[in-house]
């Protein structure tokens, strides 16, 4: 049996951050398929007359064509200069939703992986999303992979992409694969550092591995002649200005691997797998609320950073997803929850691949797991065995929107109210209540207003509520305490809330508001919340 440590090692958990449609799903697939997950290119994500896709659980995000829910996907991974007896990676890709309106959920789950991948359409170069989820990943500390995705379409040069990455965002790309061939004559690559050349067949559709061919200089020079040339130039170019690849620097968020890639044509992707197994990091310790560390072969512990129900009609529960952090998981074990000093039972564990589960027996750091029917958990909750254990928060990002929410029918009432409940806790919105109000029609509070969407969709379909939300005029929110709450009150355009856990909160209806009503009351506490892109 190996070790905990021999399996930590092992591990490689990581997110692909993008813009929505830069490839993401394309990506996943063909990483699933060079893991041998699947055997051809569809079977997964495939988006139009291809099999349905994994994340497509809800009707809304066919309708939309975009991935609402998140997901983990788990395989193994052969790495080519791998040992034969040596044990097979493993692989978690953790998915995150790619509509800015579901930025809080991303943020979740970029609290339960060690690095990103960050895909970049090579015609589009650095986009809203993926700029902001970089900050994410840079606040955090998260090491950041660069792919630049679509080299088989036209698109801008290689030195363009990477001087953008540099100037805008300050993270100095150090290339691994350097395209060979422009954006649209997509021929192969050059490996950076061992100096040879992989060259590509394309496979019917894509649907393929792609069978590579590799060649030393001499050989690749007399195939490719000129094209061949310009990629080693471009590529010692950059060597030569210190942008070759140093693993202390990228462990820092100083410097990023670059790999060109065409997802479709699954070019490049082995090369992706390759790079995450030797450069990326095995999960590593957590520091806990009271700054003590949590190490990775210490007892079982566990986070929780993503609560879903509705997966499947016909199985209509919830799923509450961990990343494990610390020990062995082993199905059926009885864990405390932190939050509220009570025991779990884990009998219900399950690995996920959209609506297929299998129920899992252990697990280990960096895996994610989730839990069936896990009722008192939320986002953010520490679950553990043996030493008590206490993970920070995940902070809730400033809502920039808030809508009244009630029953179409006054019958309805306890169901809209079961369901209300239920959502605050996944944190689909938060919900917020005065005695104004009162709670019948609570105040929902999302960072995008396809929140609200969601909200509606999940009343009906899982709690067979149709409920009315009615936009309110406030944009701003700020945290106060209890004193400053009456005078506050009392104010034009200004109204305070208890959030669903249990912060107060003061909404403006605009900044100038705000900023006037701080200038005539200095007394009072007004602190800012952690916003989007913080
Ligand atoms: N030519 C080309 N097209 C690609 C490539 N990768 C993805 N696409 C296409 O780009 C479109 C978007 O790809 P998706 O994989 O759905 O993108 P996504 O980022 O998952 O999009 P969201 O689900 O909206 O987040 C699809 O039409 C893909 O077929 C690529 O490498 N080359």
């Amino acid at each position: 049996m190996s070790s905990i440590a021999d399996e930590v090692s092992r591990r490689r958990t990581f997110a692909i951050i993008s813009h929505p449609d830069a490839g993401k799903s394309t990506m996943t697939e063909a990483l699933a398929l060079h893991a041998r997950v699947i055997n051809e290119a569809g079977a997964i994500h495939g988006k139009a007359g291809r099999k349905s896709t994994v994340s497509d659980w809800m009707e809304m995000e066919k309708a939309r064509g975009i991935s609402v829910s998140s997901t983990a996907l788990q395989f193994n991974y052969t790495s080519s200069g791998a040992a034969e007896d040596a044990e097979p990676s493993v692989i978690n890709l953790v998915d995150t939703p790619g509509h800015a309106d579901f930025s809080e959920d991303t943020y979740r789950v970029l609290t339960a992986v060690d690095a990103a991948v960050m895909l970049i359409d090579a015609a589009k170069g650095l986009e809203p999303q993926t700029l902001k989820l970089f900050q994410v990943c840079r606040h955090r500390g998260i090491p950041v992979i660069t792919v630049i995705n679509k080299w088989d379409r036209p698109g801008r040069t290689p030195l363009e992409l990477l001087d953008e990455i540099s100037e805008r965002i300050g993270l100095t790309p150090t290339p691994l694969f350097w395209p060979v061939g422009i954006a649209g004559d997509f021929r192969g690559l050059r490996d950076v550092r061992k100096d040879e050349y992989v060259h590509f067949t394309r496979t019917a559709g894509g649907a393929k591995i792609a069978p590579e061919e590799h060649l030393s200089t001499d050989a690749a020079l007399d195939r490719e002649g000129d094209v061949w040339a310009e990629a080693v130039e471009e590529t010692e170019l950059m060597t030569e200005m210190g942008q070759g690849h140093d693993q202390e620097m990228f462990l820092a968020g100083q410097t990023s691997p670059v790999i060109f890639t065409s997802a479709i044509l699954n070019f490049g992707v082995r090369q992706l797998l390759e790079a995450l197994v030797e450069l990326a990091p095995a999960p590593h310790s957590r520091t806990a609320i009271d700054e003590s560390e949590r190490a990775v072969t210490d007892p079982f512990s566990a986070v929780v950073f993503k609560v879903q129900a509705g997966m499947d009609a016909a199985h209509r529960d919830r799923l509450a997803f961990m990343r494990i952090v610390s020990g062995e998981f082993e199905r059926g074990m009885v864990v405390q929850h932190a939050q509220t000093g009570k025991p779990f039972a884990t009998k219900y564990a399950m690995t996920v691949v959209g609506r297929d589960r299998e129920t899992v027996e252990t697990a280990y750091p960096g895996d994610v797991v989730g839990l069936v029917n896990a009722n008192a958990l939320a986002p953010g909750d520490t679950l553990y065995d043996g030493a008590k254990v206490q993970f920070p928060p995940i902070p809730s990002f400033a809502p920039e929107h808030f809508a009244v929410v009630r029953a179409d029918s006054a019958g309805k009432y306890k169901q809209f109210r079961k369901g209300i409940e239920q959502l605050g806790t996944e944190g689909v919105v938060q919900l917020l209540r005065n005695d104004v109000r009162g709670d019948a029609s609570p105040v929902m509070a999302a960072v995008g207003p396809m929140q609200f969407e969601v909200v509606v969709a999940r009343m009906k379909t899982e709690f067979n509520v149709d409920v009315q939300v009615e936009r309110l005029g406030y944009s701003v929110a700020r945290r106060t305490d209890a004193a400053s709450a009456d005078e506050l009150n009392r104010q034009r355009g200004v109204e305070v809330f208890e959030r669903n856990d249990g912060a107060l909160l003061a909404l403006f209806s605009d900044k100038w508001r705000l900023q006037y009503i701080e200038k005539e009351h200095p007394s009072l506490s007004l602190e800012p919340l952690v916003a989007a892109a913080d």
